[in-house]
């Protein structure tokens, strides 16, 4: 777990006037669950984008493993994607086919796997290790929630990325619910060596799986570090939202 999987030096992202990002430096190692935490608005999703290659920075430097993402050509840095794998926020499901078709989008379209008998293998995998393995031939607006985010998850996974992007990945569940998502991460991290790379906004939930905190604030990372060091940070902001994101859970 000690070596960089993902390095991002000096990033700058701008819309028009609104400078968002502002040199941000955050190192995330390989096989680790690191969570990016942050007030709204302060650029976590712009930052996600730009390591990913949705967005292009302005300004700075991101690699994978030895390769400079931020050097590439589109059409290399597309193929390097592939070790890529996102979860957003509202699982991003095609509600017009089956469970199974979603799961198995990736494989064709990306992949261009042809053979059914493999396809269908694969997905049977997925939807087994998500627990959910009868509900391929349900459509995703039959599902609850939490199973959308599972599904969306395994979507993600069918396609073996070595980092796995989860923007939110609880948003409208329930305590209960979100729990369960959590676990999956975590399953994802131990059991398939994935790195997991999470924006949320549950601070105790983040605390609790992951191996680093990363704090963003107005552009830059202010704390950064295993959850301990995070928890001692001398930054009064830090300190303040930690404090309160805790004592909420005592209310
Ligand atoms: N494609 C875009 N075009 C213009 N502005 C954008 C774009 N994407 C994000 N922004 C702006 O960048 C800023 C940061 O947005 P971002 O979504 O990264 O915040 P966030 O920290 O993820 O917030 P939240 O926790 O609420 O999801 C906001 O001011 C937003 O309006």
């Amino acid at each position: 777990m000690d070596k960089p999987i993902v390095r991002v030096a000096d990033l700058y992202k701008a819309f028009g006037p609104n400078e968002v990002l502002k040199g941000v430096n955050l190192e995330i190692q390989e096989k680790s669950i690191c969570a990016i935490i942050g007030q709204s608005g302060t650029g976590k999703s712009v930052l996600f984008k730009s390591i990913i290659g949705m967005l292009t920075p302005d300004k700075g430097r991101v690699w994978f493993k030895d390769t400079e993402l931020t050097a590439l050509p589109k059409a290399e840095l597309m193929d390097i994607r592939k070790y890529f794998g996102y979860s957003f926020q509202n699982a991003a499901l095609f509600d017009s086919m089956t469970v199974g078709e979603n799961i198995e989008f990736p494989l064709r379209e990306v992949l261009h796997m042809k053979n059914k008998k493999e396809i269908k293998k694969k997905v049977t995998e997925m939807l087994e290790w998500i627990e959910l393995p009868d509900i391929a031939s349900k459509r995703p607006d039959e599902l609850s929630g939490g199973m959308r985010k599972r599904v969306g998850v395994a979507r993600s996974l069918v396609m073996r990325p070595e980092v796995l992007f989860f923007d939110e990945p609880t948003t409208g569940l329930d305590p209960v619910l979100s729990e369960t998502i959590y676990n999956l991460v975590v399953r994802v991290n131990k059991e398939l060596s994935i790195t997991c790379v999470l924006i949320t906004h549950d601070i105790p939930a983040a605390f609790r799986i992951s191996d680093k905190i990363a704090f963003l604030d107005q552009g830059c990372i202010i704390a950064d570090g295993t959850p301990g060091e995070v928890a001692q940070s001398d930054h009064a902001l830090v300190k303040d939202f930690i404090r309160l994101s805790f004592s909420e859970l005592a209310v």
